[in-house]
């Protein structure tokens, strides 16, 4: 992450539906989900779910309470495991790892542990340590996740306070701060793992009010400046018009209908979306 522009890196044209990039290719979508099942015993989460990310797209998913969209998060995540199919990151296989032969077989944890490096995720509960200090929450991953130094952790982890404006609330513990000003915490401590994937999950639900448009703004400056892929799952639709560029309408597990916020949110296609938009706008 740096906090100076970067551009966003785009991919110049789409791969074919059915094209697997090579690992480690810079060519194709960042993010894959192909053919994605997910199920609770009897009950089908994710029916067969393919959709792709472009590297540095910042892309909303949408759709209605049920529809899987927490679900798609925790899956690239790792904190859930696919049912069937594979979710492919940068050419590799998420959820799997390649055999010498060129099958594919579940990852093992520690495999598992290293996609999840690459990730960071933003939840709606803040999820902070409650017993460490501010600095320490942001410095905790990096030095064991990564094996960064301490000291070059917290040169980071206080370049990145001042970023997200908690500069002053270094020492303090998480329940001496608000809900907006821990969200700001817990978005320092994703950016600190440097990850190329940004996942949010209706990261202003708990706010007071008065605090949603701060922290939406900050992730807007985060969108701008800097060349991380967003995924997103939020009901703000003016954040979702003004920071993505992708609109995936999800029902039942399945994406109905995707496209620009200005097509999605103006003239969408699909029954469910009108429907969904109808109920929320
Ligand atoms: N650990 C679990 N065990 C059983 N069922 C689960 C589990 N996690 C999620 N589900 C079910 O999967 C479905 C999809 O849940 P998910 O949280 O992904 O939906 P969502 O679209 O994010 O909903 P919301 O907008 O309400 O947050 C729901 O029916 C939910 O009950």
């Amino acid at each position: 992450m740096a906090t100076e522009p970067l551009p966003l890196k785009k991919t110049a044209a789409p791969a074919p539906e059915d094209a697997v990039p090579a690992a480690g290719s810079t060519d194709g979508p960042l993010v894959r989900f192909d053919k994605v099942v997910k199920r609770y015993g009897d009950h089908v989460v994710l029916d067969q779910l393919d959709f792709t990310v472009d590297r540095g797209e910042h892309v909303t998913l949408i759709g209605p309470s049920g529809s899987g969209k927490t679900t798609i998060l925790r899956l690239l995540m790792t904190l859930e495991k696919v049912s069937d199919g594979v979710i492919w990151v940068n050419g590799s296989p998420l959820s799997h790892v390649r055999t010498p032969g060129g099958a594919l077989k579940p990852a093992g944890e520690k495999q598992l542990r290293e996609s999840r490096k690459k990730i960071g995720m933003v939840f709606q509960q803040f999820n902070l340590f409650p017993n460490m200090k501010v600095l320490q929450n942001i410095t905790e991953a990096p030095v064991s996740v990564l094996g960064k130094s301490r000291e070059e952790a917290e040169t980071r982890a206080r370049e990145l306070l001042e970023l997200v404006g908690l500069s002053d609330k270094v020492d303090a513990h998480p329940s001496q701060l608000s809900g907006g000003q821990q969200q700001r915490v817990a978005i320092a401590r994703a950016l600190a793992m440097e990850p190329e994937i940004l996942l949010l999950d209706e990261v202003t639900s708990a706010l007071d009010p008065e605090l949603v448009a701060g922290v939406l703004e900050l992730l807007g400056d985060i969108a701008r400046n800097t060349d991380i892929t967003m995924l997103c799952v939020t009901h703000e639709m003016n954040f979702a018009r003004d920071v993505s560029e992708k609109v995936l309408m999800f029902d039942a597990g399945r994406v109905v209908e995707s496209g620009t916020p200005e097509k999605i949110f103006s003239d969408p296609s699909h029954e469910r979306t009108r429907e969904f938009l109808n109920a929320v706008l």
